[in-house]
Parts: structure tokens; C-alpha cells; sequence
């Protein structure tokens, strides 16, 4: 059996080496011919799987590493009898760290002492939002969810939502729909001139879901007036042709490595392992957890005289600070638009190992409840 697949999937060899011979290639510029033979097809966000890669191909199978399906057709792989998987919620987590992590960066930024006081709204409240949103709760933040698919789809739960321009009211907006193109509730552009003009200058808006969720130009249009809100964004119209005029304008920008944490992205090889094992009839012999190495940083511990929140903080960031990938992509910007490209790709692929909160066990002494309660919050293991 032949598996094409994305060199930037990990652990190729060791959850799929037994299955079939491994076929590297770039997932960015992907032909026909080099999967002409394959029977299996795995991807990350950057490959078209559609007509035009695979018709007259012999793949039965394809997977995609990842919780976005925007670049699959998957309504043209079901006519064909293609089995499809995805990866849903693989690298939730990590959204949710990095999307924490602007928050506290913000907070400070603003000279706002208490973090939990900026109100949170989510926009897409699946699993990165859902998840997100379950831990701001626990960190006492005010959070409004606004998701019309679920309002419409879950009557029971219609009263936890609201309609997105109460939502453009929070402090804080964070973006967490797929990009739709069709039906009601279409995402494509959702935030144009209009509702970019609803949000000032003592707000952030987050988007960690897809760019074409909000409107590029109309957003550096918005970003050139003096009450623009901040702004930060992990992904972007035409990555990975991105606009530097936007980069430029914008407080936080990074190379839509919000889910790149190493857990999101080996659980990501694990559900589609596990995928093609039951579409094969195969069993399922290998998990995710018998490949993560220890963390560099393993335990951090705290004393009994520090302050709730800036503890919390303090593990959150040494875990992850975006202000690291921001750097990275701004130093890239001074090249030609191909060298940028070229060099917005190598960012990702080149990524360095960041681990999730979860591997990072935290040392309380003589701690409260309540400071318990905020770690364990964002998922850190506590030693008490
Ligand atoms: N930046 C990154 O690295 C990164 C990582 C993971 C996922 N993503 C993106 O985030 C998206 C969301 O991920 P998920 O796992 O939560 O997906 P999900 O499918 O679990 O949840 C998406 C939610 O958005 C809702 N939604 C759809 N249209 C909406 C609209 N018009 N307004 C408000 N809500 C709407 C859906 O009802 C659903 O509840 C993915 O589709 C992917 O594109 C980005
Ligand atoms: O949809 C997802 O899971 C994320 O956007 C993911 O992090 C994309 O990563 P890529 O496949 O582009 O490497």
C-alpha cells in the first residue's frame, strides 16, 4: 500500500510505517502525478484535495492532520466513495493557550490588573471554542458565546447564546468558526466595514480560525483610523502570501501556529491513525502518548506569598508567549512577496517544540483553593 502524505505530518513512520510504504512530498504545491498511485492521502490545511488532485488517482483513503476541512471537497470524495478523516479538536488546547496568552499579554499592555475583568466574547463555539470558553469560565472571566448554528441546532441551550453584535461589544472578540462559504450562516468575510466599525479603540480582536473570516482589506482600512481596536491575528487571507501592510498594522501576528503545540499536532497524526486503522479493519495498537518526549521545562513551583493570577499567568507564558512568533513572522517581512511566502511556510515548518500546559507540573505551596482552581483551569498538573 502506498501513503503520500505531508513531510510536515509527525511520526509518519511510527504510527503509519507498518501500514504501508511513506511517500513524502510538500503539501503546499501537491500535483496529480505524485499521488496518481497512492491508496491513501494524508494532508495537513495547505492541500486542495479535490477533483483535480485526484480523479483518475487510486486513492481509497484520504486523511487531513488537522481540525479544519475547508481545503477538502468532501462532497466530491463521497461520490467517488473516498473514505474521508479529519482530526477534530487535536489542537484545541493549544488555541485555547494562545489565545490565554494574548489575553494576559493585553491585560498588561493595558495596565489592567486583574485579567479576569476583560470581558471574552467567542465567536464559534466548537471544540477550540467550547474549550476556551470552559476555561475562562473557571478563571472567572465574563464570557458571551455567539454561534447561530448551535442557537438554531440545540433550542435547549438557545439562551447561552447571542447574536454576534453583542458580542462585538466584549473587550475581547476571539474568532473560532471554520470558513463556510454557503448556507445562513456563511463565515466567509463574516467581519467587513461594518462590524469592524462596531469595535474600538479599548478593544482586541483575536482571530485564530480562518483569515477569510474577516474581510483583509476592509480590516487595514479599519486599522488605519485612529480608534482602530488592537488587533491580533494567527491567520490570514492568502497565507501564505499574507499582506505585509497588515502585519505591520496589526499588535500580534503569527504564522497560524495558534494549534501548533506538540500535542495538538501528534494528536492530530493519532486520529487519523486511527482512522485509516478502522476504515483497513486494522487494530489500533499506537497512541499519542507513548511519543511525547519529556518537556524541557518540566515543573515550576510557586510559594505561598504569590498572587493568584500573576501565577497563573507567569506558568501560562513560560508554556507559551506569542510574542515570539510575532517576531519571527515581522523579521520576514522585508523580503520580496515570494521570499515572504517562501519564509512564512518555513516558520511553520520549522516550528520549534512548544508543549501544551499539560506537561507542565505546578508546585503550590500552601496554596488555596481558588489558585488551585486557576491552574488546574487552563489543564496544569498540580503537586500540592
Ligand atoms: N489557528 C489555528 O491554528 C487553528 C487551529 C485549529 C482550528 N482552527 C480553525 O478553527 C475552526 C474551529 O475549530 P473547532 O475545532 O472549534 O471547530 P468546530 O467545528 O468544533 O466548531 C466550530 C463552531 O463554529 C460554529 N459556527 C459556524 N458558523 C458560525 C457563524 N457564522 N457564527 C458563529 N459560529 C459559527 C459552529 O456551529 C461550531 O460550533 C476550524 O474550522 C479551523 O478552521 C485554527
Ligand atoms: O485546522 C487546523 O487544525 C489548524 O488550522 C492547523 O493548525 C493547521 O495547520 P497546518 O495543517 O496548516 O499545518
Amino acid at each position: 500500500m502506498l501513503i503520500v502524505a505531508d513531510e510536515n505530518i509527525p511520526l509518519l513512520d511510527s504510527f503509519f510505517g507498518d501500514i504501508g510504504d511513506i511517500r513524502r512530498v510538500n503539501g503546499r504545491n501537491l500535483s496529480p502525478d505524485q499521488v496518481r498511485d497512492a491508496d491513501v492521502l494524508l494532508v495537513r490545511s495547505v492541500t486542495r484535495v479535490d477533483q483535480a488532485l485526484l480523479e483518475g488517482s487510486r486513492v481509497r483513503f484520504v486523511g487531513t492532520a488537522t481540525i479544519g476541512t475547508d481545503h477538502i471537497d468532501q462532497a466530491w470524495l463521497e461520490t467517488q466513495g473516498i473514505g474521508f478523516a479529519a482530526a477534530p479538536g487535536c489542537n484545541a488546547a493549544s488555541v485555547a493557550e494562545y489565545v490565554l496568552s494574548m489575553l494576559s499579554l493585553y491585560a498588561e499592555r493595558r495596565g489592567i490588573e486583574d485579567w479576569s475583568t476583560l470581558s471574552v466574547g467567542v465567536v464559534g463555539v466548537g471544540n477550540v471554542g467550547g474549550e476556551l470558553a470552559r476555561m475562562l469560565q473557571r478563571l472567572n472571566f465574563s464570557v458571551k458565546l455567539c454561534d447561530p448554528p448551535r442557537q438554531e441546532s440545540e433550542p435547549e441551550q438557545a439562551e447561552e447564546f447571542v447574536p454576534l453584535a453583542e458580542v462585538l461589544e466584549c473587550d475581547v472578540v476571539t474568532l473560532h468558526t471554520p470558513l463556510t462559504r454557503e448556507g445562513a450562516h456563511a463565515t466567509n468575510r463574516m467581519l467587513s466595514e461594518r462590524e469592524l466599525a462596531l469595535l474600538g479603540p479599548d478593544q482586541l480582536l483575536i482571530n485564530a480560525g480562518r483569515g477569510e473570516v474577516i474581510d483583509g482589506e476592509a480590516l487595514l482600512a479599519r486599522l488605519t483610523q485612529p480608534d482602530a481596536p488592537t488587533v491580533a491575528l494567527d491567520v490570514w487571507e492568502h497565507e501564505p502570501r499574507i499582506n505585509p501592510d497588515l502585519v505591520e498594522k496589526v499588535w500580534l501576528a503569527t504564522p497560524h501556529i495558534a494549534g501548533y503545540s506538540l500535542e495538538g499536532k501528534v494528536q492530530g497524526t493519532e486520529m487519523v491513525y486511527r482512522a485509516l486503522c478502522r476504515y483497513l479493519g486494522l487494530p489500533v495498537r499506537k497512541k499519542s502518548g507513548q511519543f511525547l518526549p519529556e518537556p524541557a521545562l518540566s515543573k515550576v513551583s510557586f510559594t505561598s506569598s504569590v498572587d493568584e493570577d500573576e501565577a497563573v499567568q507567569v506558568a501560562l507564558r513560560a508554556c507559551y508567549d506569542p510574542r515570539r512568533d510575532d517576531a519571527r513572522l515581522r523579521l520576514t517581512m522585508a523580503g520580496t512577496p515570494e521570499e515572504r511566502a517562501q519564509a512564512f511556510d518555513k516558520l511553520r515548518r520549522d516550528y520549534p517544540v512548544r508543549r501544551e500546559c499539560s506537561s507542565l507540573k505546578v508546585q503550590l505551596k500552601g496554596s488555596s483553593r481558588s489558585i488551585q482552581d486557576g491552574f488546574r483551569a487552563i489543564g496544569f498538573k498540580l503537586k500540592i
